[in-house]
């Protein structure tokens, strides 16, 4: 099962500041082979809520217990900094927001309302626009679901996580199985269809039986959205220590292989169409925002840690970036009030390393990469000219993992739990032919690469090594 977090590579950081001229960049495209994707000017936008009561045993996402209440300031940064990204990108058009964290259920409604008129002042959000709030399940953050679909919000994602007590509390979760019922029961009365719960699995002591049982309980009080997360022991994380130090045991791989090959058939069989290595969706209700990454189309991270991905046509530049905003929230609050934003890490993507994105965060898709698609952002070379040839990926399509036909290329149903190890090759193969393309043009220009821009592969967004198996969410974090 694939690990199909995106991590960056250790790669040059792009200054601060630094900007290139439509010109000059045009000029180092063309040699160094950087991306220019679809032109839009529409995205979709992230925004954290770095804050959490208390941590959770298992976790290593963004997030601090805060010492005081700062949330004045915080709501102040994370308009300006939105106003400054939607300035620079210059879009004109949001088509989703997701706030996430931390636990942004904690924020006042009335700092999310902030935030959507923001959004609506500097660029379009209509309607229609999905505007996803995560919602821990504590009474604090049950009590206020009407208060948040009245400032906007119209899709909830409740971290359910488990509906047993024992397990809760191994998972240093602050809320309990009769609370997660009740969230999950008022979120449905409020925002009937649209109310997302994150489950996990793999979790100390979970065997095949009691986890079927209680996905089976899941499903009879849900809603029309499920996402499922295979546990990751993550470095540095007391869950982490406390299996090192033998005194809890999680399921082997061969087990939660079947932990999710089992849950994929029940859902399957009770109206739940997967759509994504780790989402299930009924009656139509996949999640828009997160669709957005899978599709690598462009979005805005607001907020500190939030990633971003586009191109900074308001300082002219015409290739997309690959953005991180400072992790600390005093840092990123201080940075935020001296230059508008709290942007750390800059990287141009390459165009190889742009497609290495469309196809990694693709083909985590049951649909896949279709042929229209991949010929938006590679529009000389389709996937027949880059793979058909090699053996590798015919001996994958031979053993039934990888199907590559007149709709695009996916991963069969059997594969999509393997795709991990398919990525390498398919990596290399897209890598091989983007190279070879590259080494044609620079001897036709008779010259090396501009000695300034980073050469194809270096300085982008790599998969994460293919070990283990993981079904870890597939978003940016
Ligand atoms: C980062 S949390 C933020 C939402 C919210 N604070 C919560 O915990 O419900 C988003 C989701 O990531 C998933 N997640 C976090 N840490 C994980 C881990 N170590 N392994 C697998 N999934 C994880 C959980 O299912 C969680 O609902
Ligand atoms: C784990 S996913 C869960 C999504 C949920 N299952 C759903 O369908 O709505 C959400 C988490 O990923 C992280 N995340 C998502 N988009 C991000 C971005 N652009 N930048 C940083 N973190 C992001 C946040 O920690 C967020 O809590
Ligand atoms: S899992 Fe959610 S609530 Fe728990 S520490 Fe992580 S972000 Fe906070």
């Amino acid at each position: 099962m694939l690990k199909a977090f995106l991590t960056a590579a250790r790669g040059p950081t792009v200054c601060l500041g630094r900007c290139f001229s439509s010109e000059v960049s045009g000029a180092v495209s063309k040699l160094a082979g950087f991306s220019s994707p679809p032109f839009s000017t529409e995205a979709s936008l992230y925004v954290h809520w770095p804050y959490c009561l208390k941590r959770c045993s298992y976790c290593n996402f963004n997030k601090y217990i805060p010492r005081s209440d700062n949330q004045d300031v915080m709501l102040e940064c994370l308009q300006r900094e939105t106003e400054t990204l939607l300035k620079l990108s210059q879009v004109s058009r949001i088509t989703s927001v997701f706030f996430g964290g931390g636990t942004p259920s904690l924020a006042h409604p009335a700092a999310i309302a902030a935030v959507l008129e923001t959004v609506a002042r500097h660029a379009g959000l209509s309607e229609e626009a999905e505007v996803t709030l995560e919602v821990n399940p504590t009474p604090i953050g049950s009590s206020k679901l009407e208060n948040f679909l009245h400032a906007g919000v119209n899709r909830f994602s409740i971290g359910v996580q488990s509906l047993r007590d024992d397990d809760l509390k191994v998972l240093g979760r602050d809320h309990n199985t009769q609370h997660a019922l009740q969230t999950v029961a008022e979120a449905r009365r409020l925002c009937p269809g649209r109310v997302s719960v994150d489950v996990m699995f793999g979790r100390p002591g979970q065997s095949v039986a009691s986890w079927e049982l209680e996905l089976d309980e899941l499903l009879s009080v849900c809603d029309d959205h499920v996402s499922l997360y295979q546990l990751t022991l993550e470095r540095g994380t007391q869950l982490f220590s406390q299996v090192q130090k033998g005194q809890l045991s999680v399921p082997s791989d061969d087990i939660t292989a079947v932990m999710y090959e089992s849950a994929r058939r029940i859902l399957q069989n009770r109206g739940y169409l997967q759509y994504e290595v780790s989402n299930f969706a009924r009656n139509g209700a996949i999640s828009q925002h997160n669709m957005s990454y899978w599709k690598a189309s462009q979005y805005l991270g607001v907020g500190p840690g939030a990633h971003g991905r586009f191109v900074p046509h308001g300082e002219g530049g015409v290739c997309r970036e690959a953005r991180t905003q400072t992790l600390e929230p005093d840092v990123w609050v201080r940075e935020v009030q001296q230059r508008g934003h709290g942007t750390r890490r800059r990287i141009p993507l390459t165009h190889l390393g742009l497609l290495e994105e469309v196809l990694v965060m693709g083909l985590r898709l049951i649909d896949g990469i279709t042929h229209q698609h991949w010929q938006l952002f590679s529009p000389r070379a389709d996937l027949h000219q880059i793979l058909s040839s090699s053996s590798e990926v015919q001996d994958l399509q031979q053993t039934g993992l990888l199907i590559l036909d007149d709709r695009g290329l996916r991963c069969s149903w059997q594969g999509l739990a393997l795709m991990d190890s398919m990525l390498p090759t398919l990596l290399l193969e897209l890598e091989a032919h983007i190279t070879q393309g590259l080494q044609q043009q620079a001897r036709v220009s008779g010259g090396p690469h501009h000695p300034g821009a980073p050469a194809a592969g270096q300085g982008v967004w790599r998969p994460t090594s293919p070990r283990g198996s993981s079904s870890r969410p597939g978003c940016p974090a």
